[in-house]
């Protein structure tokens, strides 16, 4: 770790510059510049500041200015045009390599305070250009975001916190994972701790089970060259779905900054525990895409035919895993977290199954409660029972329904926002993508040996049979 010379305050100075390496990529176009386009609408991108993108293509400031008016269009409808104009005209564009220093060096403005620099590349680049980026000397108390997912396995993780390491303090490195910033899952604190009733049954006692979905009828969104590589487990369930368990299961934190919830994240992360080398057939499911088509009428080709895929792979596009928490709250729980590509509905929740009532009054067959907290469009629903009215011992089904409709900044402008006031808490400390990885490998390991059959279901449907 660089020394602590005396800039650790300097890590929360909101910088107003911020440098998109890979400023022409779809992160770039579809996320980042979305979510400043918001920031601007809001009021709350800092004033006089800029976005400095770079990137190979042969474009000029006016070229690019252009392009990101197009996307933004399509990306940011919702965003008011004047704050889109307002955005574009705080665009600026730097021709070259994120891995070439004299280039990074280049896009960074003189005599500027600290800026953020933020590596919206394939993750194959991250330490080229972080390599690159320790022979540019940023201004002090810049930062540095970084994308998911975090290396290709626990020791290619450990390598890029090294090196990282080596040139920014934890408090100045966003290893971003926008799910955090969603409503729903950053509401989760409030919902468990701001509220007397749930924390008490938030446990093996109470609960059954709990389902984490994030089921997408999106299929490949041309990004073959990324998710051939990486697969349904390490684009979703090793990053996103692994933090929001953490959010459903960690014990309560005794404040809110960014040290106590992700030391209890990171905490939670230790406990839990994929399925034993004898349970991955019954506790993994991997499965892949075959031809198909939406309501819409909309046809998709099978996985394997996509432009840019390559069969020899194996890649999953739908993956689903039963992990258990070692500790006393959740002992014998199953977390069952499951994600896929082009099904026939988007899903997004968490589900928490609560043990039967005690039988006496209502017979074995009442159904438990079950509360769903919902993601787009986020809401809380609570399946209870009652009894009807015509009978007492006759027990009906009602649900309790809270939507969490307010508007408000989208994740990555929670994100880019966070990032420009220097706080990291709604991003991943190294330790806990280290973990994340430990969980998963033994997975991955698994299918990779062949110890869990490739499953198919057609595109459109409901995943593969029995899901
Ligand atoms: O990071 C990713 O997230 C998206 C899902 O998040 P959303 O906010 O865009 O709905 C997923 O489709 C993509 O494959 C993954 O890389």
């Amino acid at each position: 770790m660089p020394a602590d010379d005396g800039t650790r305050a300097a890590a929360s100075t909101p910088v107003d510059t911020i440098v998109v390496l890979g400023g022409c990529g779809d992160l770039a176009m579809r996320y980042l510049l979305p979510a400043a386009a918001e920031l601007v609408a809001a009021d709350r991108f800092p004033d006089g500041g800029s976005i400095i993108a770079v990137d190979r293509d042969a474009l000029d400031d006016g070229a690019y200015r252009r392009t990101a008016a197009t996307e933004l269009a399509e990306h940011a409808a919702e965003v008011p045009a004047d704050a889109r104009d307002e955005l574009c005209r705080r665009l600026r564009y730097r021709r070259g390599s994120a891995t070439e220093p004299d280039d990074v060096r280049a896009a960074i403005p003189a005599e500027t305070g600290p800026v953020a620099v933020y590596l919206a590349l394939p993750n194959t680049l991250f330490q080229s250009a972080i390599e690159a980026l320790s022979r540019v000397e940023l201004p002090t108390g810049s930062r540095l975001a970084v994308e998911k997912p975090f290396g290709v396995d626990r020791a290619d993780a450990a390598g890029l916190n090294a090196l990282i390491g080596r040139e920014f303090r934890e408090d100045q490195v966003f290893r971003v994972d926008h799910v955090l910033a969603e409503r729903t899952v950053l509401g989760l604190l409030g919902f468990r701790f701001a509220n007397r009733v749930f924390e008490p049954v938030w446990n093996a006692g109470n609960v059954d089970a709990v389902d984490i979905v994030w089921d997408e009828t999106v299929a490949l969104e041309g990004r073959a060259g990324y998710y051939d590589r990486a697969g349904a487990l390490r684009d979703m369930i090793q990053n996103h779905l692994l933090q929001i368990l953490a959010m459903v299961a960690m014990e309560p934190p005794s404040g809110l900054d960014e040290r106590q919830l992700r030391d209890r994240r990171a905490e939670l992360f230790r406990a839990v525990r994929p399925p034993e080398p004898g349970q991955m057939r019954t506790r993994s499911r991997r499965a892949r895409y075959t031809a198909g088509g939406w309501p819409s009428g909309e046809s998709v080709p099978a996985y394997v035919d996509e432009p840019d895929v390559d069969a020899s792979r194996g890649t999953e596009t739908f993956a689903e895993v039963t992990f258990t928490v070692d500790n006393t709250r959740w002992r014998g729980v199953p977390f069952r977290v499951r994600t896929g590509k082009a099904l026939g509905a988007d899903r997004r929740e968490v589900v928490v199954r609560f043990r039967p009532a005690e039988p006496a009054l209502f017979g074995p067959r009442t159904p438990p409660t079950v509360l769903r907290l919902s993601l787009a469009p986020d809401a809380i629903r609570m399946e209870v029972n009652t009894n009807g009215g015509d009978a007492p011992g006759d027990p009906r089904r009602r649900t309790l329904t809270a939507e969490l409709d307010e508007p408000g900044p989208g994740p990555y402008s929670l994100v880019l926002r966070a990032l420009i006031d220097g706080d990291p808490g709604l991003t991943v400390r190294g330790d806990e993508a280290e973990e994340c990885w430990r969980i998963v490998e033994p997975v991955l390991a698994a299918w990779s040996d062949g110890a869990v059959p490739m499953e198919e279901y057609p595109a459109g449907s409901a995943g593969p049979p029995g899901t």
